[in-house]
């Protein structure tokens, strides 16, 4: 199933060596690739695994959102990236890494996250903040995390902000001063380079084009350019847009008008044109973010040759590989179509001393854990009865449910709750004032589970829910604690799918999908 295009050529002028992005014309996707499922499948040799399925992703040009810190001294503007020198990316990667390209900045999951984070400034209340109720212990502080990590509030910050980006590529909450102490320490790493970036082949063709415009309209404009230190980029594969202009100065009225003038010249690039958008230009600076219109882009995936609409909020958390995501929301979808569910408890049934999964279909009720904007809900939601949908984001809860009137999905119940509350809740079979209007837990049938949670995978008590469950789909953005959750699991469920995602190429992360049943 892998493909292999030659990767287009880069134009990158980089000041330092050559880096990771210029490495990436000379790479060879499917040997990457190659190397990556190679490495995963010793990770999970130890459980009994059916055929990997792999789904690829286009070679260049498929990251739909892309942040670049702004560098501005006498010339032209220019947006520069942060790498680590390949050497370092290769130790942070582990022994085979060396062969691999280590695309640090653009590369993790949460990379857009990291960033956020490093910048370190206040976080703006999200309105509600203070309505919590009493009970909410570990709850509570998932919930401040997780809205730390992805709410677009942190807008002004360190211009290096994105070197933490790098190393959150490696799974670590890195900050861009422990690069600095590095240095001193003699011998110790150097820390991300400054990397000029023209054009950034793993971008989507929009990016690139937007880049060039918001480059050409920030020069000629000192209203645009005047302590400028970052920007931006949210494409859509429907061609729908968004760019963030991040400052070190407060906005009015001219900054606006300037901006205005910005949209305009966005508006003419070829993918907008076509698609007939005008991109959206949000201003951000310290407790300040002016909207010219909207704070989101609209997006268009087809699952399974349906169309569905999804709104992605700025900030927020969406998948970044928006072709890789449909090909996540197809299998996903056919994992838990009621036929694959029943095939899969057929099988098991003719295993001696096994027992039988009973439900599936539209007997079934799926629960979702950490749902984000909805982007498994909505597809899935056809192939149950009904879904009890759970994310801690508020603004991924608000685009979750603006999603589902969008696609007239009227079979969810959606709660803002941490996944550690909504477990022991369920668990304890308890209430909560987030869960009324939910029927009670004896007239719900809750016998499919389904999980996608950040990186640090599954906490104790969430993977105790797990085990209550017959069906088990479990994404997953980091094989490591994927494999460590598995462990606890795997006594209990058999992996009857499993599946790699390439949302990431050329760094070594891999998203994985697995389908359990119970045993
Ligand atoms: C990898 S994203 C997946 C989102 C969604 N499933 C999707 O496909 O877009 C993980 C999500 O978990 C949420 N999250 C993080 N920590 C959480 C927690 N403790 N409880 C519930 N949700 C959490 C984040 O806000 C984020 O939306």
């Amino acid at each position: 199933m892998q493909n292999g295009h030659a990767a287009e050529k880069a134009c990158v002028e980089a000041p330092t060596p050559p880096t990771a992005i210029t490495a990436i014309d000379a790479v060879d996707y499917d040997g990457q690739l190659d190397r990556k499922l190679t490495k995963l499948k010793q990770l999970f040799q130890e459980f009994e695994t059916p055929e990997l399925e792999v789904f690829t992703s286009p070679p260049t040009h498929y990251r739909m959102r892309s942040e670049f810190a702004v560098e501005q001294r006498d010339g032209p503007l220019h947006f520069v990236m942060f790498e680590r020198p390949p050497a370092e990316a290769a130790e942070a990667a582990g022994p085979e890494a060396g062969q691999e390209v280590g695309l640090g900045q653009e590369a993790g999951p949460e990379a857009g996250a990291a960033l956020e984070q490093e910048a370190g400034l206040e976080q703006e209340q999200e309105a509600g903040e203070g309505e919590e109720e009493p009970e909410r212990v570990a709850g509570q502080q998932a919930e401040a995390q997780a809205d730390a990590s992805t709410s677009a509030a942190a807008a002004a910050g360190a211009p290096a902000a994105a070197a933490a980006v790098a190393a959150a590529a490696d799974g670590k909450q890195g900050k861009g001063k422990k690069g600095k102490k590095g240095k001193k320490g003699g011998g110790k790493p150097k820390g991300p380079q400054r990397v000029r970036v023209d054009t950034f082949p793993v971008a989507t063709k929009q990016v690139n084009e937007l880049m060039a415009v918001v480059r050409e309209e920030a020069d000629k404009t000192p209203e645009l350019r005047q302590r400028l230190f970052q920007v931006n980029f949210h494409t859509t594969l429907a061609g729908d847009a968004m760019v963030t202009l991040l400052y070190h100065r407060k906005l009015g009225p001219e900054w606006q008008e300037a901006a205005e003038r910005l949209r305009d010249a966005l508006a003419a690039t070829p993918t907008a044109a076509a698609a007939g958008v005008r991109p959206h230009v949000i201003g951000r600076s310290r407790k300040q973010k002016i909207c010219l219109d909207a704070d989101f882009v609209l997006e268009r995936l087809t699952v399974d040759g349906r169309p569905f609409v999804q709104k992605q909020v700025e900030g927020s958390f969406s998948q970044p590989n928006g072709r890789v995501c449909q090909h996540m929301l197809t299998w996903a979808q056919d994992v838990t179509r009621p036929a694959a569910a029943a095939a899969a408890v057929a099988e098991e049934a003719g295993k001696e001393g096994a027992a039988v999964a009973t439900a599936g279909g539209p007997e079934d009720d799926l629960l979702e854990l950490y749902c984000g904007n909805g982007n498994f809900t909505i597809p899935l939601a056809a192939n149950f009865r009904r879904v009890v949908a759970t994310e801690v984001s508020k603004s991924s809860v608000e685009a979750a449910r603006y999603n589902m009137e969008a696609n007239g999905v009227t079979n969810v119940f959606l709660a803002r709750m941490a996944s550690e509350e909504f477990a022991v809740t369920m668990r304890e079979r308890g209430t909560r004032r987030r869960l009324e209007g939910l029927e009670g837990w004896e007239a719900l049938r809750l016998r499919t589970i389904l999980v996608d949670p950040p990186r640090a995978g599954l906490d104790a008590f969430t993977v105790e829910l797990l085990k209550e469950f017959d069906r088990i789909v479990y994404i997953s953005c980091n094989p490591d604690t994927l494999h460590a959750n598995l462990k606890a699991i795997a006594p209990s469920h058999r992996i009857a799918r499993f599946a790699a995602f390439d949302q990431f190429p050329y760094t070594h992360h891999l998203e994985c999908g697995v389908y359990l049943v119970r045993r």
